[in-house]
C-alpha cells in the first residue's frame, strides 16, 4: 500500500554536553542561518562553536544536560502518526542535530512513498529556519534520487529500500501557518488553559526568537508573520495590555527590538505587577523557553519587583495544535 511522507522539520538541540559544540558547529556552518564569506564559513564555525559552546553548556546544565526539543517533537511526530492514521508515515528531521534530514529519509524509504509533505515546526516562516530545513531536503533528497532517473536506493548510503524513486515522487512544502484558523484556535486555547481567573489584570509579553534587522529588510516575511499571529491571538483577548518582544540575539550586529529582558524592565518601571510571558515563535520547549524566558528572565521579574510571572507553556502535542497539523497535512495530500 503506497503511503504518503510527512517529514516534520525542526532546529534540533543537543542530546547531551558532548552534543552542544558539535550542533553549534552545525549551526554556524549554515549559510541559511548567518553569512559567513562561505570560504572561511566552517573554520569560523569551528571557532565560533568552540567559544560559544563554553556558554552555551551553562544553559543546557541548568536544564539538566540536555535540550528536551528532540523527545518532544518525536511525541508530536507520534500524536501526528496516530491522528493521520496508516496511509501516512510521518518521520523527523532535524536541521542541526539528529536525527538529521538523511536519517529521516532513510526511514521514509522504507515505505512505497506517493508523495512527501514537508512540515515545518515553525508557523512562522523565516529563510534562516523553515527556509534552511528546506534547503537542506534539497540537498539531501537529491542524493538519493539522481534528476530524472529511477535510482536503486540500495546501491547508495547502504540504504536497502525494495522501493523505487523517480526525481518526479510530489513533495509538496507547507510553507507557514501563522494566521492559519486552528493554529491560532490552539494557541488562544493553550494560553486560556494557563491563565489565572482575574486574567483581565495582566500584562501580555508575546515573546519570539529575534532575528538580524538586515535580513527583515531583504524581504524575509518572518516579522510581519509573527506581528499577525500576536494580533489575531489577541482578538479573542480584548481589552487586555499587551506587546511583541524579541529574545535570543546572537552576536554584534543590530537584531529585531524591543528585546524582552529590557521590556520587562519598562514594564516594572511602569508598576505592571502581573505578567503573562507567552512564547511566540517555539513550539516546544528547549534553552530559549526553559533557561531565557523561565530561569534569567523569571529571576529578572522577581528582582524588578514583578509579583506574578505566569510563563505560557509551549504548545507541545496539545490535541488542537496536533488537529491544526492534521489538517494542514491533509489540505495538501
Ligand atoms: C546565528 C544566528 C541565529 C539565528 C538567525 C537564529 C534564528 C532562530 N532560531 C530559532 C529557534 C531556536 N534557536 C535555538 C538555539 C540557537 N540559535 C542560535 C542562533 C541563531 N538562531 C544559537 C547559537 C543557538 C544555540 C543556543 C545558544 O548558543 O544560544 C533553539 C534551541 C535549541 C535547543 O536548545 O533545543 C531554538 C528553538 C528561531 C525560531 C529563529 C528564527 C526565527
Ligand atoms: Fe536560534
Ligand atoms: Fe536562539
Amino acid at each position: 500500500m503506497k503511503k504518503i511522507g510527512v517529514v516534520l522539520l525542526n532546529m534540533g538541540g543537543p542530546d547531551s554536553l558532548d552534543a552542544i559544540q558539535p550542533f553549534l558547529y552545525n549551526l554556524f556552518s549554515d549559510h541559511d542561518i548567518i553569512q559567513i564569506p562561505k570560504p572561511i564559513q566552517k573554520p569560523v564555525a569551528f571557532l565560533i562553536s568552540k567559544i560559544r559552546s563554553k556558554k552555551t553548556r551553562k544553559y543546557y546544565e541548568i536544564m539538566g544536560g540536555k535540550s528536551p526539543q528532540k523527545e518532544q517533537t518525536l511525541k508530536q511526530a507520534q500524536a501526528l502518526q496516530e491522528a493521520l492514521g496508516d496511509d501516512y508515515k510521518v518521520v523527523v528531521a532535524m536541521r542541526y542535530w539528529h536525527p538529521f534530514t538523511d536519517e529521516a529519509l532513510q526511514e521514509l524509504f522504507n515505505y512505497d512513498l506517493e508523495k512527501i509533505i514537508l512540515l515545518p515546526l515553525y508557523p512562522q516562516y523565516s529563510r534562516t529556519t523553515t527556509g534552511s530545513s528546506f534547503n537542506e531536503f534539497d540537498r539531501q533528497i537529491k542524493k538519493y534520487i539522481k534528476a530524472g532517473k529511477y535510482t536503486v536506493l540500495s546501491t547508495l548510503k547502504g540504504v536497502k529500500s525494495p522501493y523505487y524513486y523517480s526525481s518526479n515522487i510530489p513533495i509538496k512544502k507547507i510553507n507557514c501557518y501563522y494566521n492559519n484558523i486552528d493554529y491560532i484556535n490552539a494557541m488562544v486555547e493553550n494560553i486560556k488553559e494557563n491563565l489565572p481567573q482575574d486574567y483581565q489584570n495582566y500584562y501580555f509579553l508575546f515573546s519570539a526568537h529575534s532575528l538580524p534587522e538586515k535580513i527583515i529588510l531583504d524581504g524575509d516575511p518572518y516579522k510581519h508573520q509573527t506581528e499577525e499571529t500576536v494580533r489575531l491571538i489577541m482578538e479573542n483577548f480584548k481589552g487586555v495590555r499587551y506587546s511583541l518582544v524579541y529574545q535570543s540575539k546572537v552576536g554584534p550586529v543590530k537584531w529585531l527590538e524591543p528585546f524582552t529582558d529590557q521590556e520587562i524592565e519598562r514594564l516594572s518601571k511602569e508598576g505592571v505587577k502581573n505578567l503573562v510571558v507567552i512564547p511566540v515563535s517555539f513550539v516546544s520547549e528547549h534553552s530559549e523557553t526553559l533557561y531565557e524566558l523561565d530561569y534569567q528572565y523569571g529571576n529578572l521579574a522577581k528582582e524588578l519587583g514583578i509579583e506574578n510571572y505566569i510563563r505560557i507553556p509551549t504548545l507541545k502535542t496539545h490535541p488542537k495544535f496536533m488537529q491544526a497539523l492534521k489538517n494542514l497535512v491533509l489540505q495538501c495530500s
